[in-house]
């Protein structure tokens, strides 16, 4: 096993001089820490895909060192890993400093001209750690590793998973907070991504009032992330913020097209390259409910509830632009980059809605077509995956009669009883949506081949990772294996595998895991 090092992060960027490992507010981009021993690792599973992308072979997953370096138990040789320093706004309050209390980045390497930053999260204490573990389990561990994987997938901005292993050691948590802690298998994800920076490590410079720092993060990251700016100027910093807001946006939108929720928004969680980090207690959304968060602690206010995914996003590029605001120095511009993201959001939501209905014409009333759209699928239970991809059999020939509903009627929850008022509005519906897609040029085939590539058949419903868990806790990893394969191709019909394409069974309604999540991970 061998790596190309390429470390930018530690050599380009201030370190914090203490290398004792105890809780600290830290002047500096990042601390030199170890992972934590662990005493028993197993390798859980593995990405084959990230092992080709990082330049490593198949029987290197099979290697002792793949374990121990991926588990922490050993560190790659002239490398010196370490946690970063970032702040945040969470649930719309400035929390200080946060910084990477359980994330451990080992090293930065490149690959098929590709750089690659590796990181372990749960591999034990930092000086961020604060008032918690640094540790991980099994059960959050899983979720995110096949969920990052099936957001890329998906074609969606992410951050990606290269291993999950077990660590042999038992990890305390009160899942639902209410105050009985048990003990849990733990893991340590290693997770990949060009960078891992947040808004938060911009954030906490500028609340330090530390600008010297903050032009040499703001350099750093543009030099190497963002290399078609040219930093140093207030111009190239506004240029910087635009990207990082047309970039945020297009995460976001990708986001509400797929239908998932990340649940925890705050700004130490918003990736500075517009990936999506940190995959907690989010939820795919399975009955089409614009309100619906999986996140329990955010139960009251719902602040990160779908509908509102990407009015937050805006809210943190507002704290971003604060953070950047000492190098730009003027408000005009930086008002009209943050206007153009209401602009530009209009937009592009419109065409990824029109896309997933298989509209590609003009035509002023689809705002109002696709408005009735969403609130039609809230009149009653509907699961959104089903009732999309299914759309994409509708003829647009067919007159709509008395069995209109039947294309999208596997989506309904309850279908049969849906009573008359909802069965009308859906046809009033159908009927606009019909003569509409007489306006288009495309076949209907046509017209479903291109649904059907942005419509997934296939999302990692909650219930769906529970199942893995459930498994992997008894020590049997092959539903790990067969969710992996099936959510590498997502938008394909893959027959044999259709049972996954099912609304979630009724005992996961209600049961933690599936509809709520919790933070304690
Ligand atoms: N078990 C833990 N031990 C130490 N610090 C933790 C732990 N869980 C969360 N934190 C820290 O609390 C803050 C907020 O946590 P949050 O749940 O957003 O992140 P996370 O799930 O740990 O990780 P990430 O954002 O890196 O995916 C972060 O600074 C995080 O490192
Ligand atoms: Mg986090």
């Amino acid at each position: 096993m061998k790596f190309n090092i390429k470390d930018t992060f530690t050599k380009e960027l201030p370190a914090d001089p203490i290398l004792e490992n105890y809780r600290r507010q830290v002047n500096a981009c990042f601390s030199y820490v170890s992972p934590k021993k662990t005493s028993k690792p197993v390798l859980v599973h593995a990405s084959h895909e990230m092992v080709e992308e990082l330049g490593m072979e198949e029987k290197d997953l099979c290697s002792e060192v793949f374990l121990d370096i991926f588990s922490g138990n050993a560190i790659y040789p002239d490398t010196q890993p370490y946690a970063m320093c970032y702040g945040g706004h969470q649930f719309g309050n400035w929390a200080g400093q946060l910084g990477d209390g359980r994330a451990i980045n080992l090293f930065e390497t490149t690959h098929n001209n590709k750089h690659w930053a590796l990181q372990l999260k749960g591999a034990g204490e930092t000086p961020y750690s604060r008032t918690a573990d640094g540790l991980a389990v099994l059960r959050s561990s899983i979720r995110e590793y096949l969920c990052s994987e099936a957001m890329f997938h998906l074609g969606v901005p992410t951050t990606r998973a290269l291993s999950i292993c077990e660590t042999g050691d038992k990890v305390l948590r009160d899942i639902l907070y209410t105050g009985n802690p048990e003990y849990e298998k733990g893991a340590v994800v290693c997770r990949v991504a060009p960078s891992f920076l947040r808004f938060g490590n911009f954030e906490i410079l500028m609340a330090r009032e530390d600008k010297e720092t903050l032009q040499t993060l703001a350099d750093y990251t543009i030099k190497h992330f963002f290399p078609h700016i040219q930093s140093g100027s207030k111009e190239g910093y506004l240029l910087f913020l635009k990207e990082v807001t047309e970039r945020t946006l297009e995460m976001i939108i990708h986001w509400q097209r797929v239908g998932f929720v990340h649940g925890v928004m705050n700004t130490d969680n918003m990736s500075i390259l517009g990936l999506t980090i940190d995959y907690g207690p989010y939820g795919w959304l399975e009955g089409y409910d614009e309100g619906w968060t999986p996140n329990t602690t955010d139960r009251q206010h719902k602040r990160y509830r779908y509908g509102n995914q990407i009015n937050i996003g805006l809210w943190n590029l507002y704290r971003l632009a604060n953070a950047l605001y000492p190098l730009i120095d003027e408000t005009a511009p930086v008002e009209a980059v943050l206007k153009g993201y209401q602009d530009a959001y209009q937009q592009q939501y419109l065409s990824m809605m029109k896309s997933k209905i298989g509209l590609f014409e003009k035509d002023a009333r689809d705002i109002a077509l696709i408005n009735t759209l969403e609130e039609n699928l809230q009149l009653t239970e509907t699961d959104m995956t089903i009732f999309f991809r299914n759309l994409a059999d509708i003829k647009k020939d067919k007159a709509v009669t008395d069995d209109f509903l039947s294309v999208v009627i596997e989506a309904f929850y309850a279908p049969q009883e849906l009573d008359e008022n909802v069965r009308e509005t859906w046809k009033h519906w159908f009927v606009s949506y019909v003569a509409r897609l007489r306006q288009e040029r495309l076949s209907d085939l046509e017209r479903q081949q291109k649904m059907n590539a942005v419509n997934p058949k296939y999302v990692l419903r909650n219930y769906m990772a529970q199942l893995a868990i459930e498994a992997a806790d008894k020590g049997d990893y092959s539903v790990i294996e067969e969710l992996y394969q099936l959510l590498k191709a997502p938008y394909s019909e893959q027959e044999e595998k259709v049972k996954w394409f099912a609304k979630r069974p009724e005992w996961a309604r209600n049961k933690p895991g599936c509809s709520m999540l919790s933070c304690s991970s």
